[in-house]
């Protein structure tokens, strides 16, 4: 395996508030990482660094060998909202990225149609954003952000807004798009059963401002569904990540004068 994107040694500062300090996190190409900490950390910050929407103050990004400034459009990113023009039908929202790389519209529409089976939406192709499920938007959004182009997808809390059978179901059917398409993924999420479930590591990231991160393996072979979370394995993981997450709770709450309360 190799690196596909690796912060090394990267310093971000809002303002005077400082979020990363010389922080170095990679990931290598084909894994899936999942992102856990207290509200507030940084979370979303790493992404939009990682994304290029932010520079750090210091320190480089580098997406496979080279250090890349202009990442934006090399890193597929689904936020945690669909973000889905209401205006337009799941074929034309998810064909926009084909388009805007030049693609003829016609054409660009054509390969959505073809891909849409694989999603469960053949028979949703002309449907409005607003006449879709939740579980069915995050789909379009996860096809659109792929069509970027991109072999790395950033995650941000992706399925928060879904009910939990919905949530479940969507958490297998990603496993099963990971498995086939081979990107590299990279997810946060508050849950930490999510967590576990999905990655090969997860990343616990705490301090304020973040230096370097906990990572703990996750000893099970995929392909895995939601009854891998039974496996003794799994509840050992478990058990791990909450004792590291209370204390990075405690600690921030320290740091912020805030009494700990900043999980959830
Ligand atoms: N544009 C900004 N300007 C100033 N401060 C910001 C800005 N964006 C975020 N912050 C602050 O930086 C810190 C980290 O924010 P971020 O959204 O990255 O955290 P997070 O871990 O993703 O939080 P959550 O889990 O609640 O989504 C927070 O204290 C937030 O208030």
């Amino acid at each position: 395996m190799s690196e596909q994107i690796a912060f090394s040694q990267v310093s971000f500062s809002y303002g005077t508030k400082p979020i990363l300090d010389s922080f170095d996190f990679f990931v290598e190409k084909g894994e899936f990482v999942s992102l856990i900490g207290p509200s507030g950390i940084g979370k979303s910050t790493l992404f939009q660094l990682a994304a290029g929407l932010l520079q750090p103050g210091s320190g480089d990004i580098r997406i496979g060998k080279e250090a890349v400034e202009k990442r934006l459009g090399k890193i597929g990113y689904m936020p945690q909202r669909d973000l889905l023009m209401p205006w337009r039908t799941v074929v034309e929202n998810a064909a926009l990225p084909l388009e805007i790389q030049g693609m003829a519209k016609r054409d660009a529409q054509q390969k959505v149609r073809d891909e849409l089976p694989r999603y469960g939406l053949q028979d949703w192709a002309d449907a409005y954003p607003g006449e879709l499920s939740g579980g069915m938007r995050q789909r379009v959004s996860f096809l659109r952000a792929l069509l970027f182009g991109s072999k790395i997808m950033l995650l941000d809390e992706p399925f928060s807004a879904l009910d939990g059978i919905t949530r479940l179901e969507m958490q297998e059917w990603l496993l099963q798009m990971w498995q086939e398409t081979g990107s590299t993924m990279i997810m946060i999420t508050h849950d930490i059963d999510e967590a576990i479930l999905m990655a090969n590591r997860v990343i616990l990231l705490s301090g304020v401002p973040i230096t370097q991160p906990f990572e703990l393996s996750v000893p099970i072979e995929y392909p895995r569904t939601t009854a891998s979370r039974n496996l003794a394995e799994f509840l050992t993981v478990r058990e791990q990540i909450w004792q590291l997450l209370r204390q990075a709770v405690r600690d921030q709450g320290q740091l912020q004068g805030n009494g700990g309360k900043a999980y959830g």
